[in-house]
């Protein structure tokens, strides 16, 4: 049928051809006209099919990507004619979509559907042709299938990407700063996160809860946003567990290295560029925090007036309510999806104004080694999920301070050779030295205790 169609197709292809002859000849000026307005009804009346023409600049322009990520899906494993693209910083940097006038079939509840890329003056067209008498099927349910399916495949093949921000190109006096963004690979999973199976399942309902609050929010009036303070000793998982959150997200993580803003504008200039769907992390909260502080020190120091101090904190460095306007203020305007993560291994240390509730909605701390973490890193290194050496390990545990990160380091095979027995041993003789040397300390610090209140008598 088609094929008819299209031999009929080629006939009123020759008669506008042959109108648009006409046209450059004054005098047959009407009857060009004549011939293409009648060739263009008879072909409309004549045709089984309808042809739909989406232009890129149609107005939903993210209905257009979605229908070009669906027809590229397709166009890859039909299509014989291919455009290659190269995609920066991908491990499968060659992305292929349907070539110009190159046609793909598809199908549809048994419908045959046909789809034509076609560029017309720098525009881009997608052009659907269907059989006349499933019109309503098509453009009400087909197209929004396609929509629909092109979103989905989108969010499948989406790569997480880790931004940094680092002194913008050009300068030279580090007096700007710009995202930097690298694929972020890291393996890390809430499997594999070394934690009590109550604390992980806890994070993780509070994560799902949040991804799908779109609506939960908008009825709140709440903006879409998030605020976790990850607090503990160095070693117990904080940046792992961020990984692990962008990972089960599939969020891009935006690492803010706060030392190196310069000042409060440059802190809002990175903040626009932030996109949806992600994770900013202030690591060592801390530590940015205590560089203010010395330079509130600095400047008392040098004696300045307090006007001068305010115009030096608006022009100098990130102040702190720079930064929680950040957090409730400008932060609330830039849409949604975002959440801020802030690390620290000192929680007393921090300003209450920072971590107050509703700033940071929830506090998790990661703490030493438990025996149900032991198990995990267990199963993550040795790949081991019982031993008879296992109950003196969590006997240890118990009486013991050992961080993940060290428990780690100790059941980790230091040679291809090495067996699962070997590497628990090891465990269990570094726990039993930590063991020893905290008794020790605790040993010293009661004779410390008896020395003062000797003393105080
Ligand atoms: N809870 C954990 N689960 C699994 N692995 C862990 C865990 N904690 C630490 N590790 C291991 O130890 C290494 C260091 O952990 P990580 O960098 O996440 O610690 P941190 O809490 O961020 O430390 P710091 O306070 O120094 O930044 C990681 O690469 C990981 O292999
Ligand atoms: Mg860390």
């Amino acid at each position: 049928m088609r094929t008819l169609w299209a031999q009929l197709g080629s006939i009123m292809g020759s008669l506008m051809f042959l109108s648009a002859m006409l046209k450059s000849f004054p005098p047959f000026s009407l009857i060009s006209d004549y011939l293409r307005v009648y060739t263009n009804r008879l072909t409309s009346r004549l045709s089984p099919y309808v042809r739909i023409s989406i232009s890129e600049y149609s107005g939903d322009r993210q209905a257009f990507s979605a229908i070009q990520t669906y027809l590229s899906d397709n166009s890859s494993r039909r299509a014989n004619r291919l455009k290659g693209n190269f995609l920066r910083n991908t491990q499968n940097p060659l992305v292929l979509t349907m070539d110009d006038d190159e046609e793909i079939s598809d199908a549809f509840h048994g419908i045959n559907i046909w789809w034509v890329s076609v560029v017309k003056s720098h525009e881009m067209f997608l052009n659907l042709t269907f059989p006349k008498c499933h019109r309503d099927l098509i453009t009400s349910q087909y197209l929004n299938h396609v929509i629909e399916e092109g979103k989905a495949i989108a969010a499948r093949k989406r790569k997480i990407k880790l931004y940094t921000n680092l002194p913008g190109r050009g300068s030279i006096l580090l007096t700007s700063t710009e995202w930097r963004d690298v694929l972020f690979e890291h393996p890390a999973s809430f499997d594999t996160l070394a934690l009590h199976p109550e604390k992980k399942e806890e994070i993780v309902k509070d994560l799902v809860k949040f991804k799908n609050g779109k609506d939960y929010y908008a009825k709140m009036g709440k903006p879409w946003k998030r605020g976790y303070l990850l607090y503990g000793p160095p070693g117990t998982g904080k940046s792992t567990m961020i990984a692990a959150m962008a990972n089960f997200l599939n969020y891009d993580i935006y690492d803010l290295e706060l030392t190196s803003v310069k000042n409060n504008m440059m802190l809002r200039k990175l903040l626009i560029g932030i996109e949806r769907k992600s994770i900013i992390v202030i690591e060592d909260i801390d530590c940015s925090l205590n560089l203010t502080e010395k330079r509130k020190e600095k400047k008392k120091k040098e004696k300045k007036k307090p006007e001068e101090e305010d115009q030096d904190d608006d022009n100098c460095k990130v102040t702190l309510s720079g930064l929680l306007n950040f957090i409730d203020g400008i932060w609330s305007a830039l849409g949604g999806e975002r959440i801020i993560v802030f690390t620290t291994n000192y929680l007393d240390k921090l300003d209450p104004a920072l971590i107050r509730r509703g700033r940071m909605d929830k506090h998790i701390e990661l703490s030493y080694c438990c025996y149900e973490g032991f198990k995990v890193l267990a199963k993550n290194y040795l790949d081991v999920e019982s031993h008879h050496l296992f109950g003196r390990i969590e006997g240890l545990l118990k009486e013991t301070e050992m961080t993940p990160a060290d428990v780690a380091e100790n059941l980790m095979p230091k040679s291809m050779e090495e067996d699962n027995e070997s590497c628990l041993k090891r465990l269990i003789e570094a726990l039993e030295m930590a063991k020893e040397a905290r008794s020790g300390k605790k040993k010293k610090e009661d004779e410390d205790e008896g020395n003062r209140q000797g003393q105080e008598i």
